[in-house]
């Protein structure tokens, strides 16, 4: 008798919010069929038909395949994606999309409450105080600990032939930037420290492939806990593991803050020493490191594993790299910060590689109130997807785009086409935080690998690259790339 009532009690529940959901969101159902594929059903959205849809698939391959813009219903929450330029930059600058759409929510399992994360109030005064930490001297202060971590970077690809070539470059970046933030290198590349590496590359393979379980809604997430217990087991290790790395690096920086008062050297050493307004505990210090290791070590690492690969595709260019870092820097003298601003070839490479492969293919914003963009309106409640995947091959914008031609980054070329066709950092308030010292980091590492080795690679074309994503791109399969010694 109590069963039956509770069950009845729970049934009513259900019911009464299916029809609120669905009355409140109303508007966004009438504009989501314009662009949706699939049926819609109360509770549901198109769970069954993309249940076993990888985030790839989502983002990017439904729209490949039937055009963007293309909406999608998981559970009550609608998603909206596009691969236009204008529209991207307008919802990216406007006031009413400051808040990240809900898929971002999964990335709190790891980080409830960080930079990434916060509501517009708390992230302004968090933002303003974090972006003194990048300013250009403080920059160039860290081009001798890239070039110290890159000299073992070259020891390390000796032996990388094919395996592991994110995990090289991706430890190579952890390097770097955790001794930026602590002024102690970890030896990530040569010892133990590479697991932290499988362990964020396992959450994100577990989360990229299950994000319609997870992302639904609640009854989703109870339903893929209970059904995958193992995987969400190894999600939770794998986040517990990397917080404990994470957490060791604030530890031991605060015992060097102790025996020297005085220093305050680093991005880590200010948020420690923090207004107890911005940072009030231990746990929310961590939230922010959690972010900023996986934000600057997966991204640059992962594009490094990219561009190696497009120069051993494409000779001509690896040659015309090499000639620009022997003239401008020779074949063993140390890399400066004063020999960075000369590498203009080297530049516009990165650039095309961010252009081809975005290491962050897609961004979300909320859509808090409704937002015109042309001729459309795009209503209060929805969660954009902004494809900057598409965009960057988007044929509007770009000629021939699946061909690597650094030369579309010459001064006159950017000249010609619009401004909004190419946003790897993103653009508005919320874009990336640290750009200028992502690229400086790369300079650093593409240079000191191509004065040391040819890179060889078999593919014809980028199509025979296969992806996966998460927040950041990777490959389902090894990449295609080997390093020969020059000398
Ligand atoms: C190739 C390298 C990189 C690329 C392509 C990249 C790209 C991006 C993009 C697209 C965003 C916006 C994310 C969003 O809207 O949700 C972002 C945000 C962010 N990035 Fe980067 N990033 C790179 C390297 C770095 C590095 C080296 C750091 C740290 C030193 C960093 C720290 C951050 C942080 C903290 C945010 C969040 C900013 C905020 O919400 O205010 N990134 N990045």
């Amino acid at each position: 008798m109590v069963l039956e009532q509770t069950l009845a009690v729970l049934l009513i529940a259900v019911a009464l919010w299916t029809i609120i959901s669905l009355y409140t969101k109303r508007n966004i159902i009438r504009f989501g069929k314009k662009y949706s594929h699939y049926t819609f059903y109360p509770i549901f959205g198109h769970y069954f038909q993309l249940r076993n849809k990888s985030m790839f698939d989502i983002c990017i391959n439904e729209g490949i395949k039937k055009g963007f813009p293309y909406g999608c219903w998981l559970g009550h929450n609608f998603y909206y994606a596009t691969d236009d330029g204008e529209e991207i930059q307008t919802i990216l600058t406007h006031p009413n999309s400051w808040q990240k759409s809900e898929f971002y929510n999964t990335f709190r399992i790891g980080a409830w409450n960080s930079i990434l994360l916060l509501p517009e109030k708390l992230w302004k005064p968090r933002r303003k105080f974090l972006a003194k930490n990048f300013s250009q001297p403080i920059l160039n202060s860290y081009v001798q600990i890239f070039y110290r971590n890159s000299e073992t970077l070259i020891e390390k690809l000796k032996d990388v032939q094919n395996k592991n070539l994110f995990e090289t470059f991706v430890c190579y970046a952890y390097d770097s930037f955790c001794e930026t933030m602590t002024n102690k290198n970890y030896n990530i590349q040569t010892e133990e420290g590479s697991e932290v590496v499988k362990w964020i590359d396992h959450c994100q393979e577990i989360l990229g492939d299950n994000i319609v379980r997870v992302g639904s809604g609640f009854f989703f997430a109870v339903l893929f806990v209970l059904t995958k217990t193992p995987k969400v087991f190894q999600l939770f290790k794998s986040i517990l593991l990397y917080r404990n790395f994470t957490q060791q690096l604030i530890v031991d920086r605060e015992q060097e803050l102790k025996k020297n008062i005085d220093e305050n050297k680093t991005l880590l050493d200010s948020i420690i020493k923090a207004d107890k307004k911005l940072y009030f505990n231990r746990t929310i210090i961590n939230d922010e490191l959690v972010t900023f290791t996986f934000a600057a070590a997966d991204t640059s690492g992962n594009t490094l594993a990219f561009l190696s690969t497009l120069l051993g595709m494409h000779p001509n260019i690896q040659n015309k790299l090499y000639e620009e870092i022997l003239e401008e820097i020779g074949p063993d003298r140390p890399i400066e910060a004063s020999n960075l601003h000369s590498l203009k070839y080297t530049e516009r490479v990165i650039l095309e590689t961010l252009r081809l492969i975005p290491v962050i293919p897609t961004v979300g914003r909320y859509i808090a109130d409704d937002i015109i963009c042309g001729t459309k309106t795009i209503p209060k409640g929805v969660n954009t997807v902004l494809n900057i995947f598409g965009l960057h091959r988007n044929k509007k914008y770009w000629t021939d785009p699946l061909k690597f031609d650094p030369d579309r980054f010459l001064p006159e070329e950017i000249a010609k086409r619009p401004s909004y066709c190419y946003f790897p950092f993103s653009i508005g308030p919320r874009n990336c935080i640290g750009k200028t010292y992502a690229l400086m980091n790369l300079k650093v590492a593409v240079a000191n690998i191509v004065r040391n080795y040819e890179i060889v690679s078999n593919y014809k074309s980028v199509e025979e690259i296969d992806f996966r994503i998460f927040m950041t791109i990777k490959t389902k399969h090894n990449l295609d790339c080997r390093f020969k010694p020059r000398k």
